[in-house]
């Protein structure tokens, strides 16, 4: 098997842990031998697609793989719902919650929209920052008793504390939440379920997830090798979660932190994400700023013309391979857990009229919520 992201190809090689990815596409549209990714050593890596191409079942196909391997643990970020299936492998689907001090003072104006340079946002941060300076656990409800007792003008306070009960409202804090570690314990795949979560929470809970995963590695405090995969990865740089996919982009692999980004969007992906990942997987694009991002990625050794490379059917990839300083075309192989993705069609709600009057209720999903 040719192993996207190995260098050496000893004889080692054959026993380290490798994702089953699919097969190389030769010109005339057989499949070739098979293609692999690495999981021995963290990488960064995206993949790249525009809608209904197969990023998200590609994203599905390495959390499958990765399940399989040993001394990893994905964590699957699911904007959208359509993970799910990853329960196949035995991972739990979870309604992510943070403590209130997983995401630091300084960030805590910016996720409830609020300046950080005065008013009510200062008074927040200020909060924020006595409250996690205790040893203790930390509510929104102790943050919203400190910015009552604050030393500021009443329509500040007022504000603030409006937008903490806001930030309770969004259900995504509680100073009892399980700590960070717990989500990569073992090799299943954790799907974090962030499906109707407002925006704000979903950024907060993945800046809490990625710097967690980090801080814990470097702590030493998680044996395996976590691999965050982030679905609609251009919802969460520009935001609260940005500072720590940066940092897990430039600075995880030391520790042994991976990330793996999807996107529809590669044009709204900062530069870095491209620049620094050593394994690029891209469906077809179309979108000229889309295209532009992509040859960002044209590093010296490809020839260029990567745009005019890319394949048209679904689930067909050009891969990019910065170990080797190879570039490939391949067929992603086929999910062994059920896919939530795709567009629903009109088509898709049955020969008949409608639904059959007799027709049973659909079965609750099974497991842990
Ligand atoms: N490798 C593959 N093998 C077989 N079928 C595939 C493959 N990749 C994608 N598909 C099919 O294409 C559909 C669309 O794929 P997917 O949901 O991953 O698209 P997407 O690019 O993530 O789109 P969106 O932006 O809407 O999330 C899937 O439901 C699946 O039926």
């Amino acid at each position: 098997m040719h192993v996207l992201g190995r260098e050496a190809d000893g004889d080692r090689a054959a026993s380290l842990p490798t994702v089953r990815l699919g097969s190389f596409l030769a010109r005339d549209g057989t499949a070739g031998a098979p293609v692999g990714v690495d999981a021995d050593r963290p990488h960064a890596g995206v993949v790249f697609g525009k809608r209904g191409t197969g990023k998200s079942y590609t994203l599905g196909v390495l959390a499958e793989g990765l399940a399989d391997a040993s001394g990893v643990s994905p964590v699957v970020v699911d904007p959208m719902g359509v993970f799910e299936g990853l329960r196949a492998v035995g991972g739990p689907t979870v309604e992510p919650s943070i403590r209130p001090d997983a995401v630091p003072a300084s960030a805590w104006p910016d996720l409830l929209g609020l300046d950080p340079t005065g008013g009510p946002g200062g008074v927040v941060w200020r909060a924020v920052a006595d409250a996690t300076a205790g040893a203790g656990t930390v509510s929104v409800a102790d943050l919203r008793d400190r910015v009552a007792e604050a030393d500021a003008p009443e329509s500040a306070r007022l504000a603030a504390a409006n937008h903490l009960r806001l930030a309770a409202s969004w259900g995504a804090f509680d100073a009892e939440a399980p700590p960070i570690t717990a989500l990569a314990t073992d090799g299943t795949p954790t799907v974090l379920d962030l499906a109707g979560v407002p925006e704000a929470a979903a950024a907060a809970v993945v800046r809490a997830v990625a710097r967690g995963l980090y801080d814990a590695r470097i702590g030493g405090d998680l044996d395996r090798l976590p691999w965050l995969l982030v679905d609609e990865a251009h919802a969460f740089f520009g935001g609260v979660a940005d500072p720590a996919l940066r940092t897990l982009l430039t600075r995880g692999r030391a520790p042994g932190v991976s990330l793996v980004c999807a996107t529809q969007r590669p044009g709204a992906l900062p530069s870095v994400a491209v620049s620094q990942s050593d394994l690029l997987v891209c469906h077809r694009l179309t979108a000229e700023r889309d295209v532009a991002r992509l040859t960002e990625a044209e590093a010296t050794y490809l020839a260029g013309g990567l745009a005019e490379r890319l394949p048209t059917g679904t689930g067909e990839a050009l891969v990019v391979d910065d170990a080797t300083e190879t570039s490939h075309t391949v067929r992603v192989r086929e999910r062994r857990t059920p896919h939530g993705g795709g567009s629903p069609r009109a088509s898709d709600a049955g020969a008949s009229d409608g639904p059959a009057a007799d027709a049973p209720d659909a079965p609750e999903p099974e497991g842990p919520r």
